[in-house]
């Protein structure tokens, strides 16, 4: 079980959820309420930190925010739900294996039943025992239909436990990525950079942090339905630069990550003003009023991995570096060296 609060220290708790609601301004659904709880209990720094970073820079807590925040904290840090999905995943495998072979014994079997019937039947027994090899080749006949039966269903058990196991590496699939954009989630970024960072410790890593510029102005402007269809086709604009090279993410709500192996930071500069202007020229029309709608621009923020840091300290740079690309202005690029002048 998650929590263990006794009754007096949740209804404590729950008091200090229902102020902090309020104070933001956030309704109190099941979403706002975990995220909230969670938050209240301190037990994740991580989503602490991004709370107390939003309320300090008194950027919006809103139901986009507290849902992601709910999605990457709490709905798949779920230990048992991998767990699960590994079992299942390899017991479907071991199930394939076993039809197979199952399959192909059986197969072997018949085959070697019916050549053994005829050599009997060739030798020209006499009537008694001529008896007993029809009788047996009767039975033969009857359990080589029901053994035939038996492998029809080993086949069909078998494509099915293929069907199965192509459906589950969908399924893990879907996990490591965000549905509204198709980018990776960061659940993806992190087994990543994991990887990376176990295959190679000293390999280079660029981040580009990506922002899109007073999108909740656009979002009170023209509602949230248009904001989630610009939001969706400025991620496939950000991630078409990279698709081949980096992994492009969507690292929370109108915030996108991409990140580059084997690249130093002039080279991902550039490819981060490559993205700029791109973003730039994109126009967007409603499809409703079919009036242009205003042009949306991005700020971005490049930096490299240093080996002293960890991961979550270097998406942290690149997320000052980004907040230096707001500050001087939006629509602009700026890179960790700007950090310090
Ligand atoms: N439509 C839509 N809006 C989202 C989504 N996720 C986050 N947002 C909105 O994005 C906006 C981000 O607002 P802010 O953090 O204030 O930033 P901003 O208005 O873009 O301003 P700057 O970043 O400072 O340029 C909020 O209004 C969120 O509700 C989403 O999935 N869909």
């Amino acid at each position: 079980m998650k929590y263990q609060d006794s009754l007096q220290q949740a209804s404590d708790k729950a008091a200090q959820v229902k102020l902090f609601l309020q104070r933001t301004n956030l309704a109190a659904h099941p979403i706002n309420y975990a995220v909230s709880y969670e938050y209240i209990s301190g037990y994740n720094s991580e989503l602490c930190h991004i709370i107390e970073h939003k309320l300090l820079a008194k950027a919006p807590l809103d139901d986009f925010v507290m849902a992601e925040l709910y999605i990457r904290f709490l709905a798949p840090a779920n230990p048992q739900q991998e767990q699960l999905l590994q079992e299942a995943s390899s017991m479907v495998s071991r199930m394939a294996a076993y039809s197979d072979v199952a399959a192909e014994q059986l197969d072997n079997y018949i085959q070697q039943l019916d050549s053994s019937m005829l050599q009997i039947k060739n030798l020209g027994a006499d009537t008694p025992l001529l008896n007993i090899v029809n009788q047996l080749q009767h039975s033969t006949t009857e359990f080589r239909l029901s053994q035939q039966q038996m492998q029809q269903q080993l086949l069909l058990a078998n494509q099915q436990s293929h069907q199965l196991r192509h459906e589950l590496e969908q399924l893990k699939q879907q996990r490591l990525l965000d549905p509204l954009t198709g980018l990776y989630n960061r659940l993806a970024m992190q087994n990543q950079l994991d990887i990376w960072f176990s295959e190679q410790p000293g390999r280079r890593i660029a981040a580009i942090a990506v922002d899109l510029d007073h999108f909740s102005r656009f979002n009170l402007e023209y509602g949230n339905t248009i904001g989630d269809v610009i939001l969706s086709k400025v991620a496939r604009k950000v991630s078409s630069y990279v698709q081949n090279s980096g992994l492009p993410v969507r690292s929370g709500g109108e915030e996108f990550l991409i990140l580059l192996p084997d690249v130093d930071l002039r080279s991902a500069s550039e490819i981060a003003e490559q993205v700029r202007r791109g973003v730039e020229k994109l126009r967007f029309v409603s499809s409703r009023t079919k009036k242009t709608l205003p042009k949306v621009t991005i700020s971005l923020g490049v930096s490299l991995y240093q080996q002293t840091e960890n991961w979550y300290q270097f998406l942290g740079r690149t997320a000052e570096v980004l907040l230096l690309a707001k500050q001087r202005g939006r629509n602009q690029v700026a890179n960790e060296t700007m950090l310090a002048t």
